[in-house]
């Protein structure tokens, strides 16, 4: 079983560049299914999870190449509309190739989609609003048999909860429906404009995406565009704890600045100083961050759940109590039990997780049991008196892109063993 050896305590000093977003690169790849000509994506970051995206359009049919961080797609000849089992369970976004495959070809069978157990995570709003495009699903032993009847005809779809995947199911299914889609309370992540620059690039009409009002007017077909994935903003907000909890005085390069807004004041009051210009990030810590009041996971533009316990990894080693509400996901503290190890002192009630600030760390053998939370753990090992060794990579290797190659670049010490 491989692990990360991490020998805490040294400072980060240097330059990261961060790679494209997991999170936008997975649904560009299904987007890139709607286009009759082929579609190049550039800043494509390499993971586990876009090998798994490359294997679902292979397996649909379509020519995929990747050179370096370019991918590209030929779906012109993709004619199969089946997902295997394996494959969806690999990981969340498997969903998302529902609404292109349906758009695309007419009809789909796929299971259940896997990805970070963070609780239950159904799919109820992806299949009622695909539905009410006149999506045709049925379920059958653990599969859902999808056919678009007449076709998919636009409407207005109102989302109970702004869900990310369901808004992006939704604008792949709409973009060539027959007439408008309007999706109301629409998530509003900047993976979510990202997959509408990119659509439309493609030939299709969304606008208002961002904002919880998302118009899509159909056309008749997309072609290929040539498109650059945007930064990973929570990639970035681990290289910023990292820089923290270490004392560290680290620049980000090719980072969105404005994508960071809702995490900058977090590690501000923590006492960073931060800089931004252009696409660069610049992180200077205190030689000990201060404790983060009140953090509140809410959809963008709040406090992303998915940087919630990179900022707890943080806030163990701060001075004072810190305190952290979960709201999105029902399950998403399974990092606690392995910082406890490490000597973090932390009570978990519910929603609210109470963070008490310790002096040190000891580096402990631990297991990282999602993704957050295994960079949870690089973050607190890089502080950590003596050796952390971190098992669980196959989580880790879903998100980040040589992780222990970009740290060592900058003073860390850890391997892969
Ligand atoms: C690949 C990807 O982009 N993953 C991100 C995406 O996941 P994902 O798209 O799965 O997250 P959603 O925004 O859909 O989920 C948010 C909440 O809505 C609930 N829900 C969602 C859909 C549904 O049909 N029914 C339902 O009840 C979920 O259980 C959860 O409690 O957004 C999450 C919230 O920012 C992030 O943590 C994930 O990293
Ligand atoms: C939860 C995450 O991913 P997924 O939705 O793919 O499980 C994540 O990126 O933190």
């Amino acid at each position: 079983m491989s692990k990360l050896i991490v020998q805490g305590g040294h400072r980060l000093v240097g330059s990261i560049p961060v790679h494209g977003a997991k999170n936008s690169a997975l649904p560009l790849l299904s987007a890139t299914l709607l286009g009759t000509t082929p579609s190049v994506l550039h800043n494509c970051p390499r993971l586990s999870d876009v090998d798994t995206s490359i294997k679902i359009l292979s397996h649909l049919g379509c020519k995929v190449t990747q050179e370096g961080t370019s991918v590209t797609v030929d779906a012109s000849e993709a004619g199969q509309y089946e997902i295997p089992d394996g494959l969806m369970r690999e990981m969340r976004s498997s969903v998302v190739f529902l609404g292109a495959i349906v758009a695309r070809q007419g009809k789909a069978r796929i299971s259940f989609p896997g990805g970070c157990e963070l609780g239950p995570r159904p799919i109820d709003l992806h299949l009622k609003a695909l539905r009410k495009l006149g999506l045709v699903i049925e379920e059958d032993h653990g599969y859902l048999n999808c056919h678009v009847g007449k076709g998919l005809r636009g409407c207005p779809i109102n989302l109970s909860f702004p869900s990310v995947g369901a808004t992006e199911n939704i604008m792949l299914a709409s973009s060539t429906a027959a007439g408008t889609t309007i999706i109301t309370n629409a998530a509003r992540e900047p993976e979510i404009c990202d997959l509408a620059d990119f659509l439309n690039q493609c030939g299709a009409r969304i606008r208002g995406a961002g904002e919880s009002t998302i118009r899509i007017d159909g056309v008749p077909k997309l072609h290929g565009a040539e498109h650059a994935v945007i930064a990973d903003r929570i990639t970035a907000t681990t290289y910023m704890a990292a820089a923290a909890v270490t004392g560290g005085d680290l620049t980000l390069e090719n980072v969105i600045p404005a994508h960071l807004e809702p995490v900058i004041p977090v590690f501000e009051e923590a006492g960073c100083h931060i800089q931004v210009k252009d696409r660069q990030l610049h992180i200077a810590a205190p030689e000990r961050i201060k404790a983060v009041k009140n953090i509140r996971t809410l959809p963008y533009p709040g406090f992303p759940t998915d940087s919630q316990a990179i900022v707890m990894a943080m806030a163990t080693l701060a001075e004072g109590t810190s305190v952290f509400v979960e709201n999105i996901f029902e399950s998403r503290y399974k990092h606690v039990g392995e910082l406890l190890r490490l000597g973090a002192h932390i009570k978990v009630e519910g929603k609210v997780a109470i963070v008490e600030g310790v002096d040190h760390l000891s580096g402990a053998p631990v297991e990282a049991a999602d993704l957050r939370g295994a960079a949870a753990l690089v973050v607190a090992g890089l502080a950590a008196q003596g050796t952390t060794q971190i098992t669980g990579l196959h989580h880790l290797d879903r998100g980040y892109e040589m992780i222990e190659q970009r740290l060592s670049g900058v003073g860390a010490v850890i391997k892969r063993d």
